[in-house]
């Protein structure tokens, strides 16, 4: 059933609660927990397959990291209670709103069939591999990325494309969470070292400063070990009204 745009648009306004947000994220991360992060009922997702759980193409080095923060979300105190520890994984979906980004004025057929382009491929393993950790005390989210070989750019490396891509997709999600809706204004990376096809990397961002409407995010890839440097990168979100970027202003 199609949406009316005066429904979404209430729903954008709800979603534009930052304090909405920063409850959601301060509660442990559960299958239904985007939906209500950003206060929309659950008509208005697609696929509720979570991309940022383990699945088989995941190698030794991506599970040794993602165990490595998973077990920091929940620790056990003395006498076995448990408690929220200092991150929270961040659900993953391939498409967060079926209608958003001027949607109501695309085609049907786009609409239907739009995908977040890192979550787009069928087989696991072939491209983006990532989960995203967010720590709320130090203000900071880290990616954990497998490269795929659907990434290569000079050969048996990743293209800078992909990895400004997830560079995007880790500072994009700090930023939102800091200071709601939000685009990239500018990305400005340093490759320092070419990343190898089907190596896992680790991408640290954490909030440089916030000024009016913009929030800047600084950002490093390393290698899983962290002694090599891929990348460095400053980034600039600016704020912006998420209703008119659904009607397509
Ligand atoms: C995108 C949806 C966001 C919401 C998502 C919701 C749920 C998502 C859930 C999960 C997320 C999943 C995946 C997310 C993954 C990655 C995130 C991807 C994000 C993107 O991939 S997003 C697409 C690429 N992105 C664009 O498509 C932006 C196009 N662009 C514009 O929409 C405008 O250009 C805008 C709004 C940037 C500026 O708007 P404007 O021009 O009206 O300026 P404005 O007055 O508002 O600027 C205020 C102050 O920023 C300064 N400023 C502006 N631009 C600057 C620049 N480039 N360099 C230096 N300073 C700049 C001004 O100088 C002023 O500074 P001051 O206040 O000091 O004067």
């Amino acid at each position: 059933m199609a949406w009316s745009l005066g429904r979404i648009c209430k729903s954008v306004q709800r979603l534009g609660s930052l304090s909405s947000v920063q409850s959601q994220l301060s509660h442990p991360a559960t299958s239904g927990s985007v939906r209500t992060m950003l206060g929309l009922p659950s008509s208005c997702f697609s696929k509720t397959r979570d991309f940022s759980l383990p699945n088989s193409s995941w190698g030794p080095e991506m599970m040794r990291l993602y165990k490595h923060y998973n077990s920091q979300c929940e620790v056990v105190m003395e006498g076995g209670v448990k408690q929220e520890g200092p991150w929270r994984r961040l659900p993953s979906y391939n498409r967060v709103l079926k209608y958003a980004t001027g949607g109501v004025y695309l085609n049907k057929i786009i609409q239907s069939k739009a995908r977040l382009f890192t979550r787009n491929t069928g087989d696991p393993g072939v491209a983006f591999e990532y989960v995203l950790f967010f720590n709320r005390e130090e203000q900071r989210c880290v990616g954990i990325f497998q490269a795929g070989h659907l990434l290569e750019g000079p050969p048996g490396h990743v293209h800078g494309g992909a990895t400004a891509t997830m560079i995007d997709t880790v500072t994009g999600a700090l930023a939102l969470i800091l200071s709601g809706p939000v685009v990239t204004a500018n990305l400005n990376i340093n490759y320092r070292k070419p990343i190898p096809l089907g190596s896992t990397v680790l991408l640290e961002s954490s909030l440089d400063r916030k000024e009016g409407k913009k929030t800047f995010i600084t950002s490093k890839v390393t290698s899983s070990d962290g002694s090599k440097l891929h990348t460095d990168t400053t980034a600039l979100f600016v704020s912006i009204s998420f209703s008119n970027l659904l009607l397509g202003s």
